[in-house]
């Protein structure tokens, strides 16, 4: 009995790992398709917040808005395709890799004969009544009907060609809160048919001829879910980061984990007051990154995969060790490589961890060379500051991540930058909407 209940336990235990692993998904590729002729769109809005731990794994792999109806007799007009609207979670960056091409196209790839073309794009898009095709072909309404419908396929024409005016490849990027209900465009439905009574004019009232529903895109998307942190740490392998993201998170706070099998980012709470009064800053969240090196930013090793949750971050953190001789030179290289992965990146840290200060400990002598590096590192920074390179609010910070000495102080340091930023960024908010 006892047996079987841990047996039933186990089984659920890995059941459960197994939904939670499934349950995140940090990128799909899903294929997109408008309603046939009867304008049925697809539209992507952000989730509403709050909704757990942000995953792509609800979003369906085919996307498709319901066709149009055909339109009947009597001017009956055909039934509208509805829209169709697929929310996505904030930190979704949308990307197109592919765009189906419009008939004309196909048809130019085709044929460059100009009689041709015609007979193609008159065999695709128009319906005759029974036996009047030829007598249309020379009519002045259908001709005239046939030119404009020539004028609209040489406009997708232009926009879909690489060598002409063609249309930029969509690319979204989800993260703001200001447009939570903003409704963003994916595809476009296919303009419906036109009956035979749209074409009707006080000369001919009764034209023999009515246009097929237009051609509906047709996409395949990417989306990639970067994560969202409010802190994230940047260092060499080594340096003390993963030390640093527990003794920020350990004791006095929360730490919420997330694994993953590929990134495995670590994201955890800060809450120096365990959410009650005694706390001095409001919480905040921080990423906790894989080592930097050089060459990242030509993706080498773990490269962009987590550049990419870095350059989300609202304060960034430089994570040095001190006692390495080569930390100045660290310093140049991972402000090298942010900013060769997205020019002035390296300003968005404004926090230097000057960690492993214990290990300059101990004696005299070492405490005097502990003093000189730091004095040395702090010069460095500024010199940083006086070019552009790093915000002039950038501080360095000596830490023990190891032995938990001026957490406090990283703590409280990190609490004020992320509150501020936050506050800018309202403002900055406030006055777009304004
Ligand atoms: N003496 C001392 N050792 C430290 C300190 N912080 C980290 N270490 C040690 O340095 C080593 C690396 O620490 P991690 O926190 O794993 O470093 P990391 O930057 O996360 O490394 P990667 O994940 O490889 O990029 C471990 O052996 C830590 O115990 C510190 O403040 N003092
Ligand atoms: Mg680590």
């Amino acid at each position: 009995m006892i047996r079987k209940s841990l047996n039933d336990a186990a089984q659920r235990v890995r059941v459960d790992g197994k939904r939670r692993h499934k349950s995140f998904v940090d990128f799909v590729v899903v294929d997109v398709k408008a309603g046939n002729g009867g304008n049925g769109a697809v539209a992507f809005t952000k989730t509403p917040t709050g909704l757990g731990p942000p995953t792509l794994h609800t979003i369906p792999k085919k996307i498709r808005a319901a066709n149009g109806a055909g339109g009947s007799g009597d001017g009956r007009v055909g039934k509208r395709g509805s829209d169709t609207i697929i929310q996505i979670p904030r930190g979704t960056v949308v990307k197109e890799l592919w765009r189906s091409p419009p008939p004309v196209y196909l048809d130019r790839q085709i044929s460059s004969d100009e009689e041709t073309l015609t007979e193609l794009r008159r065999d695709r898009a128009w319906t005759h009544y029974p036996g009047m095709e030829e007598a249309n072909a020379t009519h002045p309404l259908f001709l005239d009907a046939d030119k404009e419908l020539k004028r609209i396929e040489n406009l997708q024409y232009r926009r879909y060609d690489p060598a002409l005016e063609q249309e930029k490849a969509l690319e979204l990027d989800v993260t703001d809160d200001a447009h939570s209900h903003a409704q963003h465009l994916i595809v476009k439905g296919g303009e419906g048919g036109v009956g035979n009574p749209a074409f009707v004019t006080h000369v001919h009232r009764s034209p023999k001829f009515a246009r097929r529903g237009l051609h509906a895109e047709h996409v395949k998307l990417s989306l990639e879910l970067k994560l969202l942190a409010d802190v994230g740490l940047v260092g060499l392998p080594n340096a003390g980061k993963s030390s640093i993201l527990s003794a920020l998170t350990n004791s006095k706070t929360k730490v919420a984990n997330y694994a993953f099998t590929t990134l495995k980012p670590e994201i955890g709470v800060v809450d120096d007051g365990n959410g009650e009064e005694l706390s001095t800053t409001p919480p905040f969240t921080i990423l906790d990154n894989p080592g930097l090196i050089a060459e990242a930013a030509m993706n080498k090793g773990l490269g962009h995969t987590f550049l990419r949750s870095v350059e989300r971050a609202l304060v960034l953190v430089y994570v040095l060790d001190l006692s390495s001789d080569s930390h100045l030179h660290d310093l140049d290289t991972l402000v090298h490589e942010l900013n060769e992965y997205k020019a002035g990146l390296a300003k968005a840290g404004t926090v230097v961890v000057a960690n492993k200060a214990d290990l300059l400990g101990g004696s005299e002598e070492k405490n005097v060379e502990a003093r000189e590096r730091l004095q040395n590192l702090t010069a460095h920074v500024n010199s940083l500051i006086s070019n552009h390179t790093l915000h002039p609010s950038t501080t360095v910070i000596p830490l023990s991540a190891k032995h938990a000495a001026n957490v406090s102080i990283l703590t409280q340091t990190l609490g004020d930058r992320v509150s501020r930023s936050k506050q800018q960024q309202q403002q900055h908010e406030q006055q777009e909407i304004e």
